[in-house]
């Protein structure tokens, strides 16, 4: 049997792992929010979609419970606590040397932080598109519909690839093999780097954001500094394109009725991803000797909204 964890069971956790144990896999949600597993292991996980809600059993603990390996395991934790994660799986022996790390976590230097503690030829790398709520411990909401593109870290073929991919489509997680799955993750930070830290810090919903008649000219610097630092790395982006793409999502049924996920989190007294996106990009292009002053600016006003709840 193919074994499969989801380290990191929040709401995108809980929706790849319903998925996977709706198709029959073995598959077990590991996480450190122990109200969340109980109420899992004890009534089972509440699944509520457009058209009905339903109660799944499944398996969820704690890292330092966990007593098999596994073949696959789905990284969904929030990026800052991604390390922690892995590094409690790998202490406990979970993670042997042909596990499969996959990084589903959105934001950019998540190979290489992981591969600390795996080489980079164990870890791969996904952009979803699908999107998941909660609504209380052991409390899926899951709506709309999405896609999973993905490739090995360092770009070489794996059967592997093949293998975990075939698993994700074959549960009606839609996946396929990306042949660069860094144009993916950037593109998606596009929209991330833009919509969450100003709709945060401006409490609106992606649709108000868009309503502003000059929301594009807010934008833009942004977006050049990543398209800039992207290039720079290797991975060609065009600012049109991802432009095009972010102000694809203002329309109320497109993405514009929700407040993006950093807003949730700040909402929630909870720290948010924006290291692994603006401040991320600003890093890269300290690296690269390319100046990135409004990412760098975007990076202090959130993490100064932090500072409220730290
Ligand atoms: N949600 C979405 O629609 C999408 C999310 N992503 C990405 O997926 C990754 C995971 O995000 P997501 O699933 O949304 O994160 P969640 O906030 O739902 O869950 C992440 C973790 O936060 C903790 N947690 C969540 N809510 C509570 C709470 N009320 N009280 C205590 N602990 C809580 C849990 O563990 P712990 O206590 O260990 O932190 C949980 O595993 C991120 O990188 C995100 O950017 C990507 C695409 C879409
Ligand atoms: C919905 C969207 C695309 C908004 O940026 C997102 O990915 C998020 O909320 O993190």
């Amino acid at each position: 049997m193919y074994k499969i964890a989801i380290a990191g069971a929040g709401a995108m956790g809980g929706r790849i792992g319903a998925y996977l144990k709706q198709n029959d896999e073995d598959v077990v949600l590991i996480d450190r929010w122990q109200d969340h597993i109980d109420e899992i292991n004890k009534n089972g996980m509440e699944i509520q979609t457009e058209t009905e809600t339903y109660t799944l059993e499944i398996r969820a603990m704690q890292p330092e419970e966990v007593k098999e390996k596994f073949d696959l395991i789905i990284l969904l934790t929030k990026a800052m606590y991604a390390e922690d994660m892995l590094k409690a799986l790998k202490d406990i022996g979970a993670i042997t040397e042909s596990t499969a790390i996959l990084s589903m976590m959105n934001g950019l230097g998540h190979a290489d932080y992981l591969s600390k503690y795996v080489p980079k030829s164990q870890i791969f790398l996904a952009v979803t598109m699908w999107t998941a709520g909660l609504r209380g411990p052991g409390q899926l909401l899951l709506e709309g519909k999405g896609g999973i593109e993905c490739q090995r870290s360092d770009g070489q073929p794996d059967e592997r690839t093949e293998r975990i991919v075939q698993v994700l489509d074959n549960a009606g997680l839609n996946a396929k093999i990306s042949d660069d799955v860094f144009f993916s993750i950037w593109s998606k930070v596009a929209v991330n780097s833009v919509l969450n830290p100003l709709c945060t810090i401006l409490d609106k919903t992606i649709g108000e954001f868009g309503e502003y008649e000059d929301a594009r000219e807010m934008l833009t610097p942004i977006l050049k500094e990543l398209v800039a630092v992207a290039n720079a790395r290797g991975t060609n982006v065009v600012f049109e394109t991802l432009l095009a793409k972010i102000e694809a999502t203002y329309p109320n049924e497109a993405q514009g009725l929700h407040h993006p996920s950093m807003h949730q989190d700040y909402t929630n007294k909870r720290l948010t991803e924006i290291d692994y996106l603006n401040g991320q990009i600003a890093k890269y292009g300290d690296e690269l000797g390319i100046e990135t002053p409004t990412n760098d600016l975007i990076t202090h006003l959130i993490h100064q909204l932090e500072m409220k709840y730290a």
